[in-house]
């Protein structure tokens, strides 16, 4: 089965089932009227935010680097955030600048990268465990390129960000976040934001099951958490990772959102940046959400 439609299987699977999290039918339903007309500009990566003046390359190994390690939801209350910024943007603040002040790391530079040297770039103490987990990622990362230039990586792809997601998910640990590959969607989606990749299926993409999705949906009322759960979450209390509330979140908002993009005629790729940017709103970001720590988002 292709990868997008595992997360779509997978989800739809959750939703049938699920215990905790239910979808308001009619609070979807309702839904595009809520959110108005869809954001004027196209989705884009912020390029004062990230490293996208350089060569082909070299963007598009800057941009497998932060999306191996675009994860740590679970652990932003506890790391040094930079003023006004969320902890992805803290982090892909902080590698843009060593990127334009040092340059773009190479897969050798990558294969050989240490938690202590990591940890300076990001501005973070050096015995943080997810600059450890960071570190390991990017490690993979530089194993998982070997000799191959990452251009030609996204080349063996062909026109399918769905085919390249699959490269990453099979030939990374890290990737492999059974049922919704979150971060092997996101990359594909990012390199073809940056213009280096130029993939033709991102229709085919789901949103990315990352935490923020999940709670714009929860706060503006289209998934419903039972009390337990809301209360669990609303102290700020952590879920594992692959429980039963764990999936159900992420696969309720994945299930709710694939009707949402049929119901508003936009792609799922396209609703998630809609969402996911609106979530970055201080009214959501005022209201926790759920907490994670693991390496998937
Ligand atoms: N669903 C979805 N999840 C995304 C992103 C992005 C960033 N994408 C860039 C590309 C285009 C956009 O304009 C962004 O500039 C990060 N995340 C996830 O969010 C979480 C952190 O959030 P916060 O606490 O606010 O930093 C964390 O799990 C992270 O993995 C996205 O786009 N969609």
């Amino acid at each position: 089965m292709r990868l997008t439609d595992e997360v779509r299987a997978t989800a739809a699977q959750i939703a049938a089932t699920a215990q905790f999290v239910r979808i308001d039918d009619h609070a979807l339903a309702a839904y595009g009227d809520r959110l108005g007309t869809p954001p004027a500009d196209p989705p884009g990566l912020d390029p004062d935010t990230h490293h996208l003046d350089d060569e082909p390359e070299r963007v598009a190994t800057f941009l497998l680097t932060l999306d191996s390690i675009n994860f740590g939801s679970g652990w932003w209350p506890t790391i040094r955030k930079r003023p006004g910024m969320s902890g992805y943007f803290t982090m892909a603040t902080a590698l843009t600048e060593h990127a334009r002040r040092e340059g773009v790391w190479t897969a050798a530079d990558l294969r050989t990268m240490h938690a202590d040297a990591l940890a300076d770039v990001l501005g973070q103490p050096r015995d943080h465990e997810l600059i450890a987990l960071y570190a390991q990622a990017l490690r993979a990362l530089g194993d998982w390129l070997g000799t191959r230039r990452t251009l030609d990586v996204i080349a063996d792809a062909g026109d399918s960000a769905e085919r390249f997601a699959e490269g990453l998910a099979r030939g990374m640990a890290m990737y492999a976040d059974r049922g919704f590959y979150k971060r092997a969607q996101i990359a594909a989606s990012d390199l073809g934001l940056a213009g280096v990749a130029t993939f033709t299926d991102l229709d085919r993409l789901t949103i990315f099951a990352d935490n923020l999705v999940p709670h714009v949906l929860r706060c503006d009322g289209v998934l419903v958490y039972d009390d337990r759960l809301a209360a669990h979450i609303d102290a700020e209390r952590p879920l594992r990772y692959g429980g039963a509330q764990e999936r159900e979140i992420r696969g309720c908002a994945v299930h709710a959102a694939e009707q949402l993009a049929a119901r508003l005629q936009v792609t799922a790729n396209d609703l998630d940046h809609w969402l996911w940017n609106r979530g970055q709103d201080p009214a959501y970001k005022a209201r926790p959400r759920h907490r994670c720590r693991c390496v998937f988002y």
